[in-house]
């Protein structure tokens, strides 16, 4: 009997365009046969460029950031761990530095792999591409490791889809002892101009304001516009709903970032005397820039011995 939705052959899979992955000495490249690419530092296992297949750039990197391993890459998606800000006193971090060691440790590529388009047209190739970097205790520098002496493993994985970048964590605890942690994606999206943007879904909420002594607040307008210095760490947001950056001419949705099991959320702009005081960040470049950072940072996350805990982030670009 003929199936009138009987489904068309599919395509032999070696034949199909597959990812390409290249591994350097320092970065791992990526890009899908669709066009879309992207970059991530050993160092820091940082992402410093997502690309669309048109070649837009989604991520800022600072023109005087740095590269080589001297200093945290100022752009990008650094990786906060495994304490956000600088370390308080009387705790286990309290000897590291602000933002913790993550982003300033060498990471392992622990390899690629990809998942096929689930539309009908299998032709078209892959759909995604996975890139997986490792950092455990022992890979950690002297200094780090004396000043947080927990055993422990991260697994970073990078997945690049056509329209959009996810970035997960899995924080495993290799000791016997509990270890307290926080972590943050200090995402710098890259925009045309700070002045046109407005950031949505956050009506309401509570923030704490970094640039006003921690002060306690919220703000009823319907979308967060930045036009000084903000440094606001949002508690306690609802998971299941996007923050949307959106376009504030047509409220047209620029990024929609989605957080898996990650609640608070810092929204970041140095603007002006901030920008000059920073020696890898130009004068100029706040306006290209707003650093809007899916976290786990009001409270301490507790890891009890052998276990484990995963989060993540999917940034969206366009609707
Ligand atoms: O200069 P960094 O250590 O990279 O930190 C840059 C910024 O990171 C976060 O967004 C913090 O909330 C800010 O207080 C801090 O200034």
């Amino acid at each position: 009997m003929d199936r009138s939705n009987k489904p068309a052959s599919i395509g032999v899979a070696a034949s199909l365009p597959q990812p390409t992955v290249t591994v350097h000495e320092n970065r791992i490249d990526a890009s899908l046969p669709t066009g879309e690419s992207v970059t991530v530092y050993l160092y820091g296992a940082t992402v410093t460029s997502w690309k669309l297949a048109t070649g837009e750039e989604q991520l800022f990197v600072s023109e005087k950031a740095h590269l080589d391993g001297s200093k945290p890459i100022r752009g990008g998606i650094p990786v906060v761990f495994p304490v956000f800000g600088p370390p308080p006193k009387n705790h286990a971090t309290s000897s590291l530095p602000q933002h913790g060691f993550a982003r300033n440790s060498y990471w392992e590529f622990l390899g690629k792999s990809s998942s096929e388009s689930l539309g009908n047209d299998t032709r078209k190739g892959d759909d995604s591409v996975v890139l997986d970097f490792g950092l455990s205790s022992a890979m950690l520098s002297e200094q780090f490791r004396k000043a947080w002496s927990y055993d422990f493993g991260l697994v970073y994985s990078v997945t690049l889809f056509k329209d959009s970048l996810r970035t997960s964590l899995r924080v495993q605890n290799q000791g016997n002892q509990p270890f307290e942690f926080q972590f943050l994606m200090h995402t710098y999206l890259r925009i045309k101009d700070i002045l046109s943007i407005r950031i949505k879904n956050l009506q309401s909420k509570t923030y704490v304001d970094k640039t006003e002594s921690y002060a306690v607040k919220t703000d009823s307008s319907p979308a967060v516009v930045i036009m000084r210095e903000t440094d606001s760490v949002y508690q306690s947001l609802d998971p299941n709903v996007p923050i949307i950056v959106a376009s504030s001419e047509d409220d047209n949705p620029i990024f929609s970032i989605f957080r898996e099991g990650l609640d608070d959320l810092t929204i970041w702009n140095p603007w002006v005397e901030k920008a000059k005081g920073m020696s890898d960040f130009g004068d100029d470049e706040y306006r290209q820039m707003v650093c809007v950072e899916p976290g786990s940072v009001s409270c301490w996350q507790t890891l009890d011995a052998e276990d484990a805990w995963e989060s993540g982030q999917t940034i969206r670009s366009g609707h």
